[in-house]
């Protein structure tokens, strides 16, 4: 296995499926499936999970919310997924620990790096809640931070393009992918595959990003066993 210890980040909006709104029983249970096979494996790992199928403080904000509550509006749409999912790992007897960037006991144990730490090695999958607790950042960014505390060896952001290419391919049909490409490229050509805060602290804290569709059974697998799936984004 080229990855002992992963960040993984699941999208929020994929996690909608095809309802529009809110969490899709099926794709839930098939993250968890997917989850369950590479714990089983020995993979230990934390996972960050997105909002956007609840609430995104930007979007609240063109409608007139105040942009700061909107990310805390945000923040606990996270949370929300963060329970489904661990609710959905457990049901098939994968042990699952929620820690939360906000305080909020008894909803998730506050976050600290000592205390996801020894969950992971307790053989725990860590759902780290919240983002990062501000206002004004991402999952995305959430995930860089979180992957570089838990000294994750690859920060896999399970999406739903199968990786990074010279446009977004959902909005240009000519656009081509690639098969590994530096940081520096990915900025250079402003690619947007995730902000630019979250592509800074990975570069800078040389975490490579591997990027895949997470909403295709099995690929999570077939990601961890080497397969030319997806697309590294390396240091
Ligand atoms: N150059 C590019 N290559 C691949 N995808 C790109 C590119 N530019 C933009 N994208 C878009 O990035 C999206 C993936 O980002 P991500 O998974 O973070 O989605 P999200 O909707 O922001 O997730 P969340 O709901 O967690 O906030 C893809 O759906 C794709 O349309
Ligand atoms: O550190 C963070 C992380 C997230 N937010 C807010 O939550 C939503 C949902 O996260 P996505 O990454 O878009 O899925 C985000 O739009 C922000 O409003 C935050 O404020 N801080």
């Amino acid at each position: 296995m080229q990855f002992k210890r992963i960040l993984l980040k699941l999208s929020g909006e994929s996690l909608m499926g095809e309802q529009g709104y809110g969490i899709d029983a099926n794709r839930l249970n098939d993250y968890a499936e997917q989850i369950t096979e590479i714990h089983q494996m020995g993979i230990e790992m934390g996972i960050v999970i997105g909002g956007g199928n609840i609430f995104r403080g930007l979007s609240g904000a063109s409608k007139g919310f105040d942009r700061y509550k909107g990310d805390q509006m945000g923040m606990l749409a996270t949370v929300i997924n963060a329970l489904a999912l661990a609710s959905a790992l457990n049901a098939k007897g994968t042990k699952a620990r929620v820690l939360t960037a906000i305080r909020m006991e008894p909803v998730g144990e506050f976050y600290t790096k000592p205390k996801a730490i020894e969950a992971i090695e307790n053989g725990e999958v860590v759902i780290l809640a919240g983002g990062t607790g501000n206002p004004y950042f991402t999952t995305d960014t959430g995930s860089s931070l979180r992957g570089i505390e838990i000294e994750a060896d690859v920060f896999l952001k399970g999406t739903r393009v199968d990786g990074v290419y010279t446009a977004d391919p959902e909005k240009d049909p000519n656009a081509v992918k690639f098969d590994t490409i530096s940081f520096d490229e990915v900025y250079n050509r402003g690619l947007k595959i995730m902000d630019l805060t979250a592509t800074a602290m990975c570069m800078e804290n040389k975490l490579p990003v591997m990027v895949f569709n997470m909403d295709v059974k099995g690929n999570l697998k077939k990601v961890l066993s080497g397969e030319k799936i997806g697309t590294l984004v390396h240091p």
